[in-house]
């Protein structure tokens, strides 16, 4: 609701009410209409001050909304009439004012804004545009570049820049109701004509045509296939070229497009599962909400590499004191340097001073006796991690969480070498491990209840989305890599090269094809995890392992020591090693036509659709089968992991949504037909989750957990 109060007599305050983040629903819309009409009928009222309850004036339309029918006023008619009011409104900005909450800003003939308030026009982000006449104030307030800016990327701004921009008219570190009504007050009776935005001209641009060039340019490169970011640029072109009027209606249009697309759907729902996540639960039935984690006030990395670093970086940046221990004396310098280097540039970009005190160096592992929680993140090597955990249960106080950074070891195996299993999980870390925004949690049928929720709650503190899952080969997110890469390679071995491969990958959206990424991660990281599993032993036969296809061909690359982007040479050739530009490379090539000749294999003409289906299909098939087996919560465990942590197509939703999308019975379909071609590729074998989805009639996928629900209960 939007309530209506008079302070200092002859100002009306009205404040949104609609936790949690006083967003535009029909009840707030209807609120706000009827209280500026009273206001300005009641002749002791001035002025006008609009401001949200609980410190946060407003997150932008309420998006559970969308996809329902629309009740209540309209946003625009609601804007116009603030707009066209007699007596001066004032937007008192505190928190956030996103979305629609800016645009009911740029309503208002002033906006006043905290100095910790955040503003933005974030809609591009659910693939939408700031529709309710933002893509049309904005430029005419701030210029084109800048409003492309914010439009187009979506990002936050800081009071202070949203004032340098022009944004708002004054920052205040007090009571920001009490400055709008003060600010009000002094302003009430004067002219409003020059605070319509609205009827503001648009800065003119003597290079218009190359500055939306060069915008849109920008976007389509960033955008890989999202639509969105494209009509934000066209709709900001229109308020540049057109009568506010028209413009109006030109953003209508292109919201249109947007809201009933797909992408749409995708982004919303990526919003809400990226929330979603953080209400986890366990087959146990432990669950967020009766599950308390211990605070952790001073933390232990053990193992100071490319991963060891990143983490110290994210716990020192977010205020914990960490204990760094690297037991080589030269290294442990060679990483302080880097980790205080990577904390003044983090410092540098934030304008706050880095967190050097935060971190204590040692290369003594008896020095994390008093912390409350450990990282290992020593080599990924099971003999190496059993070793450090035996000595970290000798010299760590009772009580302290032991967690180990791996992307696939078995965390029961390791948590085995502790008297307390219950204090141990599983922390996948992606790198670099400051940036990357995902955290796999890693629960083993030991881990209490309270170890997950102290892993969950502290990737939180570090700004992290975590999503707990349980221990399996690979967790979630590499588990289900495993079979989109095998179809990679076999489509080699059937025709396929790499190029045509990343290609048909890349134009789905993902940053780098399946090629592109191994060269990058480095090919021997994989090699390395099937020697682990026994699969590359001399004297097997060179295309089949443990009665199933293999593809020997990565294997075969890093025998002569073809490891990627690293050695110069992998799937591409490169410039030289650690360059990042790759190139088809002819030896690859002339490599792959002996290897085929040498096996017998014809090679045929794959084209797009094979490509995508075998490698998504059975990379969902195996999303599908960890539903089944309780790894993941559900759905949206799964494709938050997919799109934080693999490059997954935001505007995708993630796998399983787009599974969805697609629909499952033609999954199922392509499935079986894949799978009929290839009976020695297990993968491809459609799970049983997935029949029994379809022959449910196939819910949405917010329906899914229901018939999850009924295998495991039939279990
Ligand atoms: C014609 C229309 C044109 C218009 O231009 C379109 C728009 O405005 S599009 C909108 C443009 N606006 C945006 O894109 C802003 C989107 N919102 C955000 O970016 C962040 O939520 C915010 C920064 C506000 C707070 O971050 P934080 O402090 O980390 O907290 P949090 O993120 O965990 O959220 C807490 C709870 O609030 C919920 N919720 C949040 N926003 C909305 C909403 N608009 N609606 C409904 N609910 C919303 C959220 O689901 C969560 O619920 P739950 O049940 O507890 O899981």
């Amino acid at each position: 609701m939007a309530q209506y109060t008079r302070i200092s007599g002859s100002v009306g305050l009205i404040t949104l009410k609609n936790p949690p983040v006083n967003a535009l629903s029909a009840v707030v819309r209807q609120g706000i209409v009827d209280s500026v009409e009273r206001a300005l009928g009641e002749p002791e009222v001035k002025c006008l001050v609009i401001c949200g309850q609980s410190g946060k004036f407003c997150g932008g339309a309420d998006i559970r909304e969308f996809g329902k029918k629309m009740t209540g006023p309209p946003l625009i008619p609601v804007f116009h009439a603030i707009e066209a009011a007699a007596k001066p409104v004032v937007a008192a900005i505190e928190g956030i004012a996103l979305g629609g909450g800016l645009e009911l800003a740029l309503g208002c003939h002033y906006r006043i804004a905290h100095s910790k308030a955040k503003l933005g026009l974030p809609e591009v982000t659910l693939g939408l545009l700031p529709a309710a006449a933002g893509s049309q104030r904005l430029p005419r307030l701030i210029g084109v570049p800048a409003a492309l800016d914010l439009i187009t990327t979506g990002r936050h701004v800081t009071a202070a820049e949203a004032l340098q921009l022009g944004i708002v008219d004054q920052v205040t570190d007090h009571n920001t109701v009490d400055a709008a009504v003060k600010f009000a007050l002094s302003v009430a009776g004067q002219s409003l004509d020059a605070r319509r935005i609205s009827t503001f001209p648009c800065p003119r641009l003597s290079n218009l045509d190359a500055v939306f060039e060069a915008a849109m340019q920008k976007v389509r490169q960033a955008a890989r296939g999202a639509i969105a970011p494209i009509a934000c640029v066209q709709a900001v072109r229109a308020a540049a070229t057109l009568p506010y009027a028209q413009g109006l209606e030109r953003e209508k249009e292109l919201m249109a497009t947007l809201f009933t697309s797909g992408q749409a759907r995708a982004l919303q729902y990526s919003f809400f599962a990226q929330r979603a996540v953080g209400r986890w639960s366990m087959p146990s039935g432990a669950r967020w909400d009766t599950s308390k984690p211990k605070p952790i006030r001073k933390a232990a990395v053990i193992g100071l590499g490319t991963m060891g670093r990143g983490i110290t970086v994210g716990l020192a940046q977010a205020g914990l004191s960490v204990v760094a221990v690297e037991t080589q004396e030269k290294q442990l310098m060679e990483a302080k340097q880097a980790v205080s280097g990577m904390l003044e540039r983090g410092a540098k970009k934030r304008g706050v001073s880095p967190p050097l005190g935060n971190i204590s160096y040692s290369s003594n592992i008896k020095t994390v006796g008093d912390v409350d929680l450990v990282i290992e993140a020593v080599f990924e090597d099971m003999a190496l991690k059993k070793e450090v955990f035996q000595q970290l249960s000798a010299v760590c106080r009772p009580g302290t969480f032991l967690c180990t950074n791996t992307s696939g070891l078995d965390i029961d195996d390791l948590a085995s070498q502790t008297p307390n299993p219950e204090l141990v999980v599983g922390m996948h870390f992606f790198a670099p491990a400051h940036v990357m925004k995902l955290l796999e949690v890693v629960y083993g049928p030991r881990s209490s209840p309270q170890a997950v929720a102290t892993a969950m709650q502290l990737g939180k503190v570090i700004g992290k989305v975590s999503v707990a899952v349980g221990n399996c080969q690979g967790f979630v997110g590499n588990r289900m890599l495993s079979p989109y890469l095998s179809q990679a390679n076999f489509l080699l071995e059937e025709g396929a090269t790499p190029e045509f491969v990343d290609q048909v990958l890349e134009e789905f959206g993902f940053a780098m094809g399946a090629f592109r990424m191994s060269d990058l991660s480095g090919l021997d990281v994989g090699w390395r995890v099937r020697k682990a599993a026994g699969l590359v032993v001399p004297g097997q036969p060179a295309r089949m392992r443990q009665g199933c296809r293999y593809s020997p061909l990565g294997d075969l690359l890093c025998e002569q020591g073809r490891f990627g982007q690293k050695t110069g040479s992998g799937w591409y050739q490169y410039d030289k090693p650690g360059s990042r530009v790759a190139k088809p490379d002819p030896w690859l090539h002339s490599f792959l036509e002996e290897y085929r000749t040498r096996h017998g294999l014809v090679a045929r003409r794959i084209d797009h659709q094979e490509v995508l289906e075998r490698c998504l299909y059975s990379l969902i098939n195996e999303g599908f089968r960890i539903l089944e087996e309780g790894i993941a919560a559900g759905p949206e465990d799964i494709d938050v992991i997919y799109v934080l942590g693999y490059s997954w197509p935001r505007h995708r939703g993630g796998p399983m949504f787009y599974a969805d999308m697609v629909g499952l019975t033609r999954v199922l379909e392509r499935l079986e037909f894949y799978h009929q071609a290839h009976p020695d590729v297990p993968s491809l074998q459609p799970c049983n989750l997935l029949r029994k989805l379809v022959a449910s009639g196939s819910p949405p996928i917010h329906r899914w957990r229901e018939v999850i629900k009924k295998v495991h209960s039939q279990l």
